[in-house]
Parts: C-alpha cells; structure tokens; sequence
C-alpha cells in the first residue's frame, strides 16, 4: 500500500494533476474520493523532489491518503465513492468523532477535513504563483499563502518548522521547471485553468461540512 502510495518513481506533471483534479467532479457537483486522493498522491510527488526537509510535512499527507485509500478498498469501499456519500455514510452511522477524539480518531470525514484545509492553502499558493513575477520569491508566497489559510490549524511548533521549510523552496523558475509544463507563459496559463479548478472542488466540499457542521472536527 505506501509503495502505491508514495511511489516517487514516476516524475511529476502539473498537467496530470490538473487532469485528476478534473475528473474529481461528477456531473452534478458530487466529489469522487478516489480521483480526489489521486490528485494529492501526485501533489506529494512533487514535495518529494523538493528533498529530505518537506519529509515530515509528505510523511503527514501519506498518511492520510493512506487512511482515505483503506476507507475506499476495505469492506464499505462503496460507500466511500464520492466525499457526499462518505459524509453521509459515517454520520448516519456514528463513525466520526465530533467534539473530542474518542473511538474514530481515523474518520474518512476528520481526515479529508485535514486535506480539504490544506487545498485552500494550495489555491492560494498557486494563484498566487500565477500571478507572480519574476522577482517573486516562493518562500514568500507560500508562507502568505499558508498564514491565510493552513496556519491558524496548526501548532506553534508546526507553524515555526513549516517557516523554516519554506525558506528552502527553490525560486520560482526551479519550481516552473519542477512543474514540467514548458515555458512560463504555458505554466501561468495553466495555473489559470488549475486554480478555478481547485477552488471549485474546495467550495463544493467546504459548503458540505458547513451544512452538516463538521468543519472543526477534531
Ligand atoms: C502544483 C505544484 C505546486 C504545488 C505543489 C504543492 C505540493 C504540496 C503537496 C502536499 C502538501 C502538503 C499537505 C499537507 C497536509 C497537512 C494536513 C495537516 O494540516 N496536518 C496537521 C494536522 O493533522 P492532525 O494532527 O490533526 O492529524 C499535522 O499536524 C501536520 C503536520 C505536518 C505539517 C504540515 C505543514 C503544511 C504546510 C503546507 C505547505 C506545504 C509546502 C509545500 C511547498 C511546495
């Protein structure tokens, strides 16, 4: 299961993400679990080429795409098919822990929460990579990106070890050129078609905790 999960053989492709993230969505909005597991699988190859220091922040996401993916293979898998029918499913039957950790600390719902906040991070960076410049320095974006959305959830010791991660991404054209897409005038468009992409799948999800009340699940 991890091979499959963290296998860093293949090279990353922003382009095939953006094609995962698409086919997340069905026909009427619903979020299909499994496409959208894939598309973090190929975020974290991405942290992966960036080296050995955004280890802890890659070993955290595996192991939550792990408990999604032995949600969506085990016994219930069915009911795992999109993230409404996960959500539905583990309410009606008592499985998600909702004021305090007690009997379902690995919920499908808590442990997609923790992703979910993480992809608004990722719809800032990258919007924020789209309309970068030159001069623009990664580090930064991503750190503004981060005290915006991701932060507010974490801990003083996670926020300060994120900082200082980030002061060790490489500049923009490395990362350009890490994304695998051509020039940069092709990654900025393709930045476009991403980010609406990701917000659309951030709102669709953030609306569905809203409505059942499940967005500060601990
Ligand atoms: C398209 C190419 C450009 C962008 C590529 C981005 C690649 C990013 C890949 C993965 C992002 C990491 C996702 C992190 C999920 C974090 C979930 C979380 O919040 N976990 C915390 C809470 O979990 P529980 O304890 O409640 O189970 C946990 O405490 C976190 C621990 C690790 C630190 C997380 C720091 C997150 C920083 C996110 C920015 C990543 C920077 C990547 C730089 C490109």
């Amino acid at each position: 299961m991890a091979d499959s999960v963290t296998s860093d053989d293949q090279k990353f492709c922003l382009k095939e993400v953006l094609d995962t993230f698409r086919l997340c969505l069905s026909e009427n909005k619903e979020v299909y679990l499994e496409h959208y597991v894939a598309g973090w699988r190929g975020l974290v190859r991405f942290l992966n080429t960036l080296g050995s220091v955004f280890g802890f922040i890659s070993k955290d996401a595996v192991s939550k795409i792990q408990i999604l993916v032995s949600l969506l293979k085990g016994e219930d898998g069915s009911h795992y098919s999109t993230i409404q029918s996960m959500v539905k499913y583990e309410l009606e039957n008592q499985l998600v822990d909702l004021t305090k950790s007690g009997a379902h600390p690995t919920s499908g719902c808590r442990t997609l929460l923790r992703l979910h906040r993480a992809l608004r991070w990722l719809e800032l960076f990258l919007d924020s990579l789209r309309t970068s410049t030159e001069d623009s320095k990664t580090s930064v974006l991503c750190s503004v990106a981060y005290n915006e959305s991701l932060a507010k959830f974490h801990s003083w010791v996670v926020r300060k070890a994120a900082g200082m991660a980030f002061c060790l991404l490489p500049g923009r054209q490395d990362f350009f050129d890490i994304m695998n897409v051509g020039t940069p005038e092709q990654v900025v468009a393709m930045l476009g078609e991403a980010v609406p992409l990701i917000s659309e799948v951030y709102q669709i999800t953030e609306d569905l905790y809203a409505q059942h009340n499940i967005l500060d699940l601990p």
